[in-house]
């Protein structure tokens, strides 16, 4: 069967249901729906004899048909995206305390939306270490619930407020080369996800809170059972020790409590994530919402938004 052809400014490429499907399910369908409307569109391009068709087109389609089968709040969620992820560079924050989630929540959410950079803060912690010396900085040698124990102020003021000193100067280090990263990102209009504990709203610089084009999600576990048990969880997937986690299991905690404080007395929305999918849900929920305010704050309409696309 020969395949239709999807052509772009500069590209052609065959016509695949798996690409649609996901940019359907980014825009909130079940995977087993997206898939049967891209066959769906598949079907309707063949028996229409269509060889070649322009992406904007197919988009077109894709839009009208999802409103004529009662999707509209999927169809604006997917005119939204086609205009976000292509047009606007969006980088997307999911902080939160060791163990809570976050690398797995900003891997499923990079998957839906079909955004390729996913950066953890641990990763760029090793980038920052390599350029900063241990004496010129101890804390940054250490793990988030240990770095108190390098602090020079080590006797001042109480154990909690000790522990979250030695968390904050430990994050401060990372938060620069993690401002870096996102800089790049703008200059280059790549869509990305950072994700990690040193992502603390506070120490962030005011313009990287106050870009609408970059949303932060702060993650938390409520349950303290329920976050242990991810150490449990993660231990048998990977060689990262469940028992150096439980051990600070204490300080962790007092971490996941200063930041959800936080991300609250800065307007970041934060969510309990117990379901994957249900946590996914929401965080997509976020970023419509956050997309929506942007197009009225540019004061575009939906139909200037279905000229730019279409
Ligand atoms: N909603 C969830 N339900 C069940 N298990 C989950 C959920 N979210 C994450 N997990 C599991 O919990 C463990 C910890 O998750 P993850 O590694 O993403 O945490 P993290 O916040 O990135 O931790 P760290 O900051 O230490 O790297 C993993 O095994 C992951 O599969
Ligand atoms: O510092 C921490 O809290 C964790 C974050 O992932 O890193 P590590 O335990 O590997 O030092």
């Amino acid at each position: 069967m020969e395949d239709i052809i999807v052509k772009g400014k500069n590209y052609k490429m065959p016509f695949s249901k798996g690409i649609l499907a996901r940019s359907l399910t980014a825009a909130g369908l079940k995977p087993s729906i997206a898939y049967k409307i891209s066959w769906d569109i598949y079907e309707n391009l063949k028996k229409e004899n269509i060889k070649e068709i322009e992406k904007s087109e197919l988009r077109r389609r894709v839009y009208y048909y999802l409103i004529s089968h009662n999707y509209d709040e999927i169809a604006e969620r997917y005119l939204l995206w086609r205009v976000f992820l292509e047009k606007k560079p969006l980088t997307i924050l999911i902080g939160g305390a060791s163990g809570v989630g976050t690398s797995t929540i900003a891997f499923e959410i990079a998957s839906r939306l079909g955004i390729s950079s996913v950066i953890g803060t641990d990763s760029i912690r090793e980038v920052m270490r390599k350029i900063i010396s241990k004496d010129l900085v101890p804390t940054l040698y250490e793990s988030s619930y240990t770095a108190w124990k390098v602090l020079r102020d080590f006797n001042e003021g109480d154990t909690k407020k000790l522990y979250i000193r030695g968390f904050e100067r430990h994050a401060e280090s990372v938060l620069v080369g993690v401002e870096g990263v996102i800089d790049r990102a703008m200059v280059e209009g790549l869509n990305l996800i950072i994700e990690g504990v040193h992502l603390v709203p506070s120490l962030l610089k005011p313009k990287y809170l106050d870009n609408p084009y970059i949303i932060f999600i702060m993650l938390t576990v409520e349950d303290e059972d329920m976050h242990k048990m991810r150490f449990y969880a993660r231990s048998k997937i990977s060689e990262r020790p469940k028992e150096r986690y439980l051990k600070h299991f204490k300080i962790i905690r007092l971490i996941n409590d200063y930041l959800v404080d936080n991300a609250k007395k800065m307007g970041i929305p934060v969510i309990n994530n117990v379901s994957i999918s249900k946590t996914v849900e929401s965080c997509l929920n976020i970023i419509t919402d956050r997309l929506r305010e942007v197009i009225k704050f540019e004061g575009l309409n939906e139909d200037e938004l279905i000229d730019e696309v279409f």
